[in-house]
């Protein structure tokens, strides 16, 4: 007879770093876990006074800013059994290290915080284990199966989202004027062509899935040799990374009739040609973030804590 699974004794408790349209529809998803005992969730925002009256039940807040009505981050932080961050690139990276190296398991959303070597080595250095979700794309059983046996040499995607939902803080009058003028029937223009560093760089909330697609397709180190002479396994896991963020290659698109968010991966070596294209829904919370995202989100989150 198979073994039951263990079920911890007490709640786990997950405390979300950002509650925008990600964490609220995360925290939503895993309900029915909340009300079943099995976690207890509390999320850390910067400004908590501005998300009262978007409560989600059952979850508590606590604040990574100044307010004083709640528990602060590190507070919260002490409590945690798993830190689940949903807030940006530069957050991940900005607390994402100290919950590793307090020990505590991490579940990374802003995957393209690991396109900073510096931050990857830190997120991948233990004691805590590091949970690289899948997010808006998918296939990463085949595509990672394939690299591990070096069997890929070419690995790209392009996404393709709506004109306005790119535009960004740096762009010139001209750029965002002509992001703004596009309307359905235009030819898409892209926006950025090049590798996922300098994608996630220019658009931090648009193209974590290049980054992620890095992730799933670094391969491994041949047990015989490893990374290199002294590379220990988190430098061996970040050399990786390094190598393989410099093989794919990243497209990104303004499309005005791109009713959803797409995204399309084509993979090719000695092990094939693999083709895949994700559309996810919108997110119930935000129309500009994949719905896919959260949902891959929650399922890392049972995953990282052994729930069914
Ligand atoms: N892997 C993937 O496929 C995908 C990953 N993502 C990543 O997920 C991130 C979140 O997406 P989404 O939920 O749609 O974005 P939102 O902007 O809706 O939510 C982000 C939330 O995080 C909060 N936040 C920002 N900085 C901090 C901080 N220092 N401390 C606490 N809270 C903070 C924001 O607060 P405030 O209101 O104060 O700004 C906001 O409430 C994106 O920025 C992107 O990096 C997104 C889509 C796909
Ligand atoms: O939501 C999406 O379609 C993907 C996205 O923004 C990201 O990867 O940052």
């Amino acid at each position: 007879m198979p073994t039951p699974p263990a079920y911890p004794a007490e709640p786990a408790r997950v405390l979300l770093l950002g509650f925008g349209a990600i964490g609220r529809h995360v925290a939503t998803l895993l309900a029915p876990e909340r009300e079943a005992g099995l976690l207890r969730m509390c999320a850390a925002e910067r400004e908590v006074a501005a998300h009262r009256d978007r409560a989600v039940p059952g979850v508590e807040l606590s604040t990574t800013g100044t307010d004083t009505d709640c528990p602060t981050w590190a507070e919260a932080l002490a409590e945690a059994d798993l830190v689940v961050e949903c807030a940006g690139v530069e957050p991940a990276g900005e607390y994402g290290p100290q919950v590793i190296a307090a020990g505590m398991d991490l579940v990374l959303t802003s995957v393209g915080a690991l396109a900073d070597p510096e931050t990857a080595l830190r997120l991948l250095a233990g004691p805590g284990r590091l949970w690289v979700t899948n997010g808006a794309i998918g296939g990463f059983d085949v595509l990672g199966a394939a690299a591990e046996a070096g069997g890929l040499d070419a690995v790209r995607i392009r996404t393709s989202k709506l004109p306005t939902s790119l535009l960004r803080p740096w762009m010139t009058d001209q750029q965002e004027a002509q992001l703004r003028s596009l309307s359905p029937g235009d030819d898409p223009v892209t926006v950025f062509s090049g590798g996922p560093a300098g994608a996630i760089e220019q658009f931090p909330a648009n193209v974590n899935v290049a980054v992620g697609l890095a992730w799933a397709t670094r391969g491994r180190a041949d047990p015989a040799v490893g990374t290199g002479a002294g590379v220990g396994p988190q430098a061996g896991q970040a050399e990786l990374l390094r190598r393989s963020l410099e093989r794919v290659r990243v497209e990104l698109v303004a499309d005005p009739a791109a009713g959803r968010s797409r995204h399309e991966i084509l993979a090719t070596g000695p092990a094939g040609r693999i083709e895949l294209a994700f559309e996810s829904a919108p997110s119930p919370e935000n129309p500009k973030t994949s719905g896919l995202t959260a949902l891959s989100v929650a399922r890392t989150v049972r995953g990282a804590l052994g729930l069914p």
